[in-house]
């Protein structure tokens, strides 16, 4: 007999509105206060229960065991299909399988490798940009950084010379699908209010450069290994049949959108953390000096870099930019000894599962040395899930780290950043996790 999972502990709660107003005043804490409960939780957006997921063995129960039980959250399909269409993270079922098996060959080492030399050229000439004792925006810089990589590994396009407006198009419609996730009241989408008519202008200027760019390249075809060429050239092993135009601008749009804010966030928070911890900023540039020397690192060198990597994983640990995954289940099912019935919403919770006392000691250090060769097999399997579990989980898991791992070891090498006095810096859960505002930093040059 299987216990009804509605009945799981859950958080004090007001009639009608259930746990919305703490789910949106502090929600960091409002998922450590539900993970005190333990494995499971269960809390309340409105009249709707939402299951709280806090442990390794339960994400990996819905995110790979039952994965074909559940689909992707409403909310994510409503307020990002007018931007990412039927892309891989909005779309479901056959259709996705079908796209990720074609998108999936861009993503493969031969492919990442090229697209390196973009990060490190761009990455080395953000840091040139930065003088002796300069106070930058690091959140904004990092903002900026993996967007132009993003641009031009997808399209071939310099976000600086095809003029910011593709940037600012693209800003325009993340802040609204941040600012959506965060509101109580949703006013429909197709109403022509100010911010609406914002987004679909933004859109639309979007749309319009990414039509051009397919459709150019369609009937120029050129030499360039970039995304675009990737996936122009991709067909289905079954029947040979290549994307449509709608297929790859929804595709392009949704990597242009998956690939930066993530990437940022997380290198935004690694400096955070080494400016706490200046001693660990030190170890990398001493890995970097007797390895590469002052010499740009390049990809070929990560290999020799592993400190480096074991600082960005473990600030993936600490501030997963996906601090939330939603699903809801499609069809009943079981889950451990729960009856799961056809329309219960999930949010697994990396935040909590990675501060877990039981799956990492001390969880609330921040200490790259858990994830070097001795200590990283000891972490519980599907504890540490910064790109989630199974078939949704990340396809731009290598790439990422790669990214992470290139831009960490340049800036590093060259110098160190100080946190400016007298800012308060707090996280700001939205879709991803951010930074609220700036994070000021001073330039100390090596
Ligand atoms: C540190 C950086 C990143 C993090 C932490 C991250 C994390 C994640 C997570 C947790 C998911 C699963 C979301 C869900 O199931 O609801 C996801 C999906 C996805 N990510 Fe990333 N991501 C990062 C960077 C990237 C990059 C660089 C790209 C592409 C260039 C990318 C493309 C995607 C796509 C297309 C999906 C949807 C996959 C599918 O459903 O088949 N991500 N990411």
């Amino acid at each position: 007999m299987s216990n009804d999972i509605r009945a799981l502990p859950s958080l004090p709660q007001f009639p009608f509105l259930g746990n919305i107003l703490s789910f949106r005043q502090d929600r960091l804490k409002f998922l450590r206060d539900l993970g005190s409960h333990g494995d499971l939780g269960v809390f309340y957006l409105g009249s709707y229960p939402v299951v709280f997921i806090n442990s390794a063995e339960y994400a990996h129960g819905i995110l790979v065991q039952h994965a074909q039980s559940v689909e992707k959250s409403l909310m994510l399909r409503k307020y990002m299909r007018p931007l990412l269409g039927n892309g891989l993270l909005t779309s479901e079922n056959s259709f996705h399988r079908r796209q990720r098996k074609l998108v999936a060959p861009a993503f493969q080492h031969r492919h990442i490798a090229n697209y390196a030399n973009t990060i490190s050229a761009y990455t080395d000439e953000t840091q040139a940009r930065w003088h002796q004792g300069q106070r930058i925006d690091i959140a904004q810089e990092m903002m900026r950084l993996t967007l132009r990589v993003m641009s031009q590994t997808l399209f071939s396009t310099d976000i600086n010379t095809e003029a910011d407006a593709l940037g600012r198009a693209l800003t325009t419609v993340l802040n609204y699908s941040n600012s959506v996730a965060n509101t109580l009241i949703h006013i429909p989408y197709h109403w022509p209010i100010p911010q609406h008519k914002r987004v679909h202008a933004a859109i639309a200027q979007l749309d319009t450069t990414i039509q051009r760019l397919i459709h150019e390249r369609r009937t120029q075809p050129t030499s360039t290994n970039d995304l675009l060429s990737v996936l122009l050239q991709a067909h289905d092993d079954d029947d040979g049949s290549f994307m449509t135009d709608t297929q790859v601008r929804d595709e392009l749009m949704t990597l242009f959108l998956a690939g930066h804010e993530t990437t940022a966030n997380a290198l935004t928070w690694t400096w955070y953390l080494l400016a706490h911890h200046p001693h660990i900023a030190t170890k990398i540039k001493d890995e970097v000096d007797s390895t590469v020397g002052t010499r740009l690192p390049t990809m070929d060198d990560l290999s020799k870099l592993p400190y480096t990597l074991q600082v960005f994983k473990e600030s993936l640990r600490l501030y997963p930019p996906v601090y939330m995954i939603a699903r809801k289940a499609s069809q009943a099912f079981e889950l451990g000894s729960y009856h799961v019935p056809e329309g219960m919403a999930f949010v697994v919770s990396p935040y909590t599962i990675h501060r877990r006392a039981d799956y990492f000691d001390h969880p609330e250090d921040f200490n790259p040395d858990r994830f070097d060769t001795s200590h990283e097999a000891s972490i519980p399997k599907n504890a540490y899930i910064p790109f989630s579990l199974g078939p949704r989980n990340c396809i731009g898991n290598h790439f990422a780290m790669m990214e992470g791992h290139l831009m960490l070891a340049i800036i590093a090498q060259r110098m160190r950043l100080l946190l400016a006095p007298n800012q308060r810096i707090v996280p700001d859960p939205s879709i991803t996790l951010r930074p609220k505002g700036a994070i000021h930093m001073i330039v100390e040059r090596f």
